[in-house]
């Protein structure tokens, strides 16, 4: 098939040139999506590969000047219709599907097929769609992986590959990326080790980078490095798409990421975010540790959970009254979101009341699998949680914890579902008017407890929020709207604000940007309904005013690189969102 130079052209556009400030933002294919200041592109596809190329096909939107110029006659039937009428038609039958998973396979399909009408499709139905491609489903996904797998998505990595990672790299089709979500897979939401099949977790946390913060598709990578596995099942598993070895360790392991790390570095430059995703606590306080002085490194579960819970907290002071440092945090889970929230909350705590970490971390307490963490058991805790190891008589269990602390916010992040027992939350509301609980773990069937539950048992006062979403309920004659406290919420609007000022490292006080900026997102009106998150409906609006944060944020740090500053870093990060509109081809 002989491929010829396609240019894409918006309506009314003139110019010929890719051009304009926003070009170093974005680089190769496409400079902005605001088309005002760069209306071409140039791209190699035409004839039958156009059709089976996801980031150019229209399918049946195709004009009939496209195809002719584009040797499309016969290719395509010969009605034309609208993006909107593509979009109306699958939508209706997504509805069709009655499992959630099967919601998730023609989700995955489409991207496969046409990628501006699955983001158009995702964006305008954010609410109803995200479970799908994201928690819940995607957890059920990744553990169907090996038997739902149809084409590879992403950059596999695996020990096969030592040594050769930098030439990896350039096997993937675009240039510039600008962000890369990476797991190895071992603690993949709170259904532990999936191996190689963590890769769900990369493409899906990818796909809301362009969904909901508006990063160019094209410059996403999502990455699956493959040490093995320590899931015995998988391992015996027929299907299991990856190594089939139990996990290395150590100088091995760390080898390898290391030459991962490095290997982005030489071939994307420094702007280029590596986003760690769902590793274990022993590999990913230390990645973040190693990486984070000298590369653009974010623990999305240390760190943008961290933010998100945050901000909730911040609305939910709205209600509940009284700062910070006046509440007392009770974590039952004590690894990644556990303690990455607490030294949020605690630096938060520090800035406001001038006091030192130290004084802010006797606020919160946390619970791991042995019980309270306390300062007797000293000797045997992992180093992230030696700052929370408090004087107190060992607890063992969290129904007793929670009557021994008497907690204002009880923060659920240890990924065992139903333990918000009625005895803890019914405790919880008898000494707090308003009980502020966060089951965080992820997917549903691992959450700590259900809106309902929490509702019921505290007698309809619970402020609450959940990491995966559930659907309102009706209390006493009253709707009650539970939040979703999801690092979604933040990670993309994040990771905006670091490409648009191409910021060269992550700095703690972005992360209260970012949180500050998701809290101011909340209306009075939402509050009056209960609700501590705005509606994730508005998550691209959220998402600008995040990443302006952020990016002033960089600014005054000077860690950002795109000089000069914008005058408006609001609207300037709105124009260089991505827009999942079909453009006119000439
Ligand atoms: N809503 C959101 O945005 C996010 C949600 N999550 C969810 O949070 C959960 C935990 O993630 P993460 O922190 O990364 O995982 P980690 O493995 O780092 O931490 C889990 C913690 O829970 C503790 N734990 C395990 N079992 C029990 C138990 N029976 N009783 C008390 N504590 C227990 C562990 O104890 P020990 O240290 O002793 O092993 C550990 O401290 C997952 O379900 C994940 O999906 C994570 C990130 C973001
Ligand atoms: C939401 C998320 O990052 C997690 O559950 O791991
Ligand atoms: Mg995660």
């Amino acid at each position: 098939m002989e491929t010829t130079i396609l240019k894409e052209m918006t309506k009314g556009g003139s110019k010929l040139s890719v051009g304009g400030g926003v070009e170093d933002v974005y680089g190769e294919d496409c400079a902005t999506e605001d088309q005002s200041i760069t209306p071409w592109t140039v791209s190699i596809a035409s004839g039958y590969t156009l059709l089976r190329d996801p980031h150019h096909n229209k399918g049946l939107a195709f004009t009939e000047k496209e195809r002719d110029i584009h040797y499309l006659r016969g290719l395509l039937p010969p009605a034309v219709i609208s993006q909107e009428l593509q979009e109306k038609k699958l939508l209706h039958t997504l509805r069709q599907y009655e499992r959630p998973l099967q919601k998730y396979m023609a989700l995955m399909d489409l991207q496969e097929r046409n990628e501006k009408l699955f983001y158009k499709l995702l964006i305008n139905n954010v609410e109803e769609l995200l479970p799908f491609v994201y928690t819940p489903t995607v957890g059920e996904a990744c553990q169907k992986f090996g038997s739902i797998f149809r084409h590879p998505q992403g950059l596999y990595i695996s020990l096969k590959e030592r040594g050769k990672i930098l030439e990896v790299l350039k096997n993937w089709p675009k240039r510039t990326i600008q962000v890369i979500v990476v797991t190895d897979g071992e603690r993949i939401l709170g259904l532990g080790d999936l191996g190689c099949q963590g890769m769900g977790i990369p493409v899906g946390k990818l796909a809301l980078y362009t969904a909901l913060g508006g990063v160019r598709p094209s410059s996403c990578l999502p990455v699956t490095i493959d040490v093995g596995t320590n899931n015995e099942e998988l391992l015996k598993e027929e299907c299991y798409i990856g190594l089939r070895q139990k996990r290395a360790t150590g100088q091995e392991y760390n080898e390898l990421l290391h030459e991962f790390v490095c290997a982005v570095k030489q071939n994307y430059g420094e702007k280029v975010l590596i986003q760690f995703e769902d590793f274990a606590n022993h590999n990913a306080f230390e990645l973040l540790a190693r990486y984070r002085s000298t590369h653009l490194v974010f623990n999305d579960d240390i760190q943008g959970t961290a933010a998100v819970v945050l901000a909730g907290i911040d609305a939910a002071l709205k209600i509940v009254r009284g700062s910070l440092y006046e509440h007392t945090f009770l974590f039952h889970g004590a690894g990644e979101a556990g303690t990455g929230i607490a030294e949020l909350i605690a630096l938060q705590m520090s800035k406001q009341n001038k006091i030192t970490l130290e004084e802010a971390r006797k606020k919160i307490w946390l619970i791991d699998s042995k019980g309270l963490v306390v300062s007797e058991r000293m000797e045997s805790l992992q180093q992230f949680k030696k700052p929370w190891a408090h004087e107190h008589e060992p607890v063992k269990n969290l129904a007793d914890a929670v009557k021994e602390i008497k907690p204002t916010v009880l923060i659920g992040c240890s990924g065992i579902g139903k333990t918000f027992t009625k005895e803890v939350i019914e405790a919880m509301a008898s000494f707090n008017k308003n009980p502020v609980i966060f089951p965080l773990s992820n997917p549903t069937s691992q959450s700590e407890c259900t809106p309902e539950e929490a509702y019921t048992w505290s007698k309809g006062c619970a402020i609450f929020a959940s990491g995966s979403p559930f659907d309102p309920v009706e209390y006493n004659g009253k709707t009650l709207v539970p939040g979703q406290a999801n690092n979604a919420y933040i990670f993309p609007g994040f990771g905006l604000g670091l490409v648009i000022s191409g910021t060269i490292r992550v700095h703690d006080d972005m992360l209260l940007a970012a949180s500050e900026a998701l809290a101011g997102q909340v209306t009075e009106e939402d509050i009056r309904k209960g609700m501590i998150y705005p509606p994730i409906s508005k998550i691209r609006k959220i998402s600008a005013h995040i990443a302006a944060n952020v990016a002033a944020k960089a600014y005054e740090l000077g860690l950002a690189t795109h000089l000069p500053q914008p005058e408006n870093l609001l609207k300037f990060g709105e124009s260089c969102m991505y827009s999942p509109l079909y453009r006119n081809y000439r």
